[in-house]
């Protein structure tokens, strides 16, 4: 049988980035992807918002629900402090089997930890796991209609904090109606929409930004 689209994505990163510069890694997915074949990263629209709100955040302790292959973990690791670290959550072995190569790839291994197993089972295990208190930032990229259950969940384990930053990728395209309406109508989050462009498309898409005030 042939290979999958993550398979590819990991060959084009081999072939065209630099072991250990996590930019090249970033920018060899987005050539493959914009050019060659599409696929659900952030992408390099998306990804400079992203990069501009971590930069605000400087987050301690990041979770990401949702890895894919692992384009925004990269984009998120590259940008930690030293000592920083980020969990990413995955659903799919076969998607986690790849992040895992291109953060390796990117020489960011030690500052990424990948769960495989659904958020709803981690999330409430995270804390006697990890040893953690609260994380600073969520980027939330997973299935769509996972983004309220796991914000309510990571509420009631006590992983937020005042402070927290929630971001929510596709609240546009393919959509998080549900999601807007519950960080936007909460007295307990200030959120903000960011206008941007579904990855490597003309359609709109966007992020929500949501900073839990506890
Ligand atoms: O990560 C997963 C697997 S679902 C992938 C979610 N992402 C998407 O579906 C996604 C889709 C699109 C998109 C696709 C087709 C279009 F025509 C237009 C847009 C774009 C994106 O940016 C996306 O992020 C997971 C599942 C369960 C868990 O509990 C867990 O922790 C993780
Ligand atoms: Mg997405």
């Amino acid at each position: 049988t042939g290979s999958s689209r993550p398979q590819r994505m990991l060959k084009a990163v081999q072939k065209n980035a630099t072991k250990g510069d996590p930019q090249s890694v970033i920018s060899a997915i987005d050539y493959y992807c914009r050019h060659k074949e599409w696929a659900m990263n952030v992408g390099d629209e998306k990804g400079l918002i992203l990069d501009s709100v971590l930069t605000e955040v400087n987050p301690s302790m990041a979770l990401e629900l949702g890895t894919y292959c692992g384009y925004s973990s990269v984009r998120i690791a590259r940008l930690l402090s030293p000592n920083s670290k980020l969990i990413t959550v995955e659903f799919n072995p076969a998607f986690a089997a790849i992040a895992r190569q291109i953060i390796a790839y990117a020489g960011l291994q030690d500052k990424v930890t990948i769960v495989e197993g659904p958020s709803a089972d981690l999330i409430p295990k995270m804390k006697e796991r990890f040893g953690l208190k609260s994380f600073d930032f969520v980027f939330l990229d997973h299935w769509k209609d996972r983004y309220v259950p796991d914000t309510k969940l990571l509420e009631e384990c006590g992983l937020l904090k005042k402070g927290t930053v929630l971001l929510a990728d596709n609240v546009i395209c393919p959509g998080a109606p549900e999601y807007l309406k519950y960080v936007r109508n909460n007295p307990r989050y200030e959120s903000r929409y960011y206008k941007s462009y579904l990855e490597y498309t003309k359609a709109e898409d966007g992020l929500e930004k949501s900073v839990f005030l506890g």
